[in-house]
């Protein structure tokens, strides 16, 4: 069964239904890999076979252990890291060629809390490749820059000294910047390590926004609940591709085993959260509720 979380509209948190805005960006694949295989310079391949594909309003959860890939696949999305086997594609074309189409939320964000910008500027950041080195902004930057912020709650707050915003607040207004350019794929590494639970739910519910408004999400982490909550699909990884698919079919007891190995401890594989097609019988934790 799908979780109403999976449905465009319906709220992540109420359960509640809602009205979804049109479509902003048009229904198309945007991601391909066939047997796709990734290398940093000439070294020995960091991760391999991959094949799977996403389209617009699609959100990927991107799961394995540390060292197992996650960041390696989102630098080749970005053309950062080599494809050296097999075809990896975004945009029907290589990735480099639509780094203008892609929005980035990084792991780490090396602003300065104690730098004396705004909210407003960081987001603005998000403007420069379309600025170009010899351009002020104009308004239809200010007004991209605006937009991003509603998109993300934050419009009231777009004076705000950056450093002076909770870690909630930042994390959305670096996703505002991300946004800034109204990027078809959105590409998060980790996005909620360190929120606090309100955090973790605003952030949950703008992604399930951006996915009604059909942009396509790759989303790297360890949450199992962001990934049911905000996810249509799932990659499991470990220096290669374990599984891919529907997140309720594919996250099994014996993918994860698969990906984390037997004494993993990240997930616990009774968890509500990993579905369990056939329901272990005389265990009171074991529920088959997806
Ligand atoms: N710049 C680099 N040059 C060479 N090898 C790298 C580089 N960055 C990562 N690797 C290697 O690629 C493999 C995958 O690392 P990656 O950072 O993609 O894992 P991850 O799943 O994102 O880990 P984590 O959850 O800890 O962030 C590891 O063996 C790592 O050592």
């Amino acid at each position: 069964m799908n979780s109403p979380c999976d449905v465009p509209g319906v709220d992540a948190i109420s359960g509640t239904s809602s009205h979804p805005a049109a479509p902003l960006h048009p229904e198309r694949t945007l991601v391909t890999a066939h047997d796709a295989g990734l290398s940093y310079g000439g070294q020995a391949i960091a991760l391999d076979h991959l094949d799977f594909s996403i389209a617009s309003g699609d959100a990927l959860a991107l799961v394995g252990p540390n060292g197992s890939g996650k960041s390696t696949l989102l630098k080749a999305l970005l053309g950062l890291v080599k494809t050296v086997r097999g075809e990896l594609h975004v945009l029907d074309g290589d990735p480099r060629a639509a780094a203008g189409r892609i929005g980035y939320l990084p792991q780490h964000d090396e602003i300065d809390l104690e730098f004396p910008v705004s909210l407003q500027q960081v987001v603005m950041m998000g403007r420069y490749r379309t600025l170009g080195n010899f351009r002020w902004p104009g308004k239809a930057d200010r007004k991209a820059v605006r937009e991003a912020l509603e998109r993300v709650d934050l419009a009231d707050r777009a004076s705000a000294h950056f450093g002076s915003l909770s870690g909630g607040q930042r994390q959305r207004g670096l996703l505002a910047r991300a946004l800034v350019d109204s990027p078809d794929l959105l590409l998060l590494d980790e996005p909620f390590n360190g929120l606090d639970t309100t955090s973790r739910k605003a952030l949950m519910a703008t992604l399930r926004k951006l996915r009604g408004e059909g942009v396509g999400i790759i989303v790297s982490t360890h949450d199992l609940e962001l990934a049911h909550q905000v996810c249509s699909h799932i990659l499991l990884v470990n220096r290669e591709q374990i599984a891919f698919g529907p997140i309720h079919e594919t996250l099994i007891p014996e993918n994860v085993t698969r990906a984390f190995g037997e004494s993993h401890d990240h997930f616990d594989t009774h968890s509500d959260l990993v579905a369990h097609p056939h329901p272990v019988q005389h265990d009171p934790r074991s529920r088959d509720i997806l």
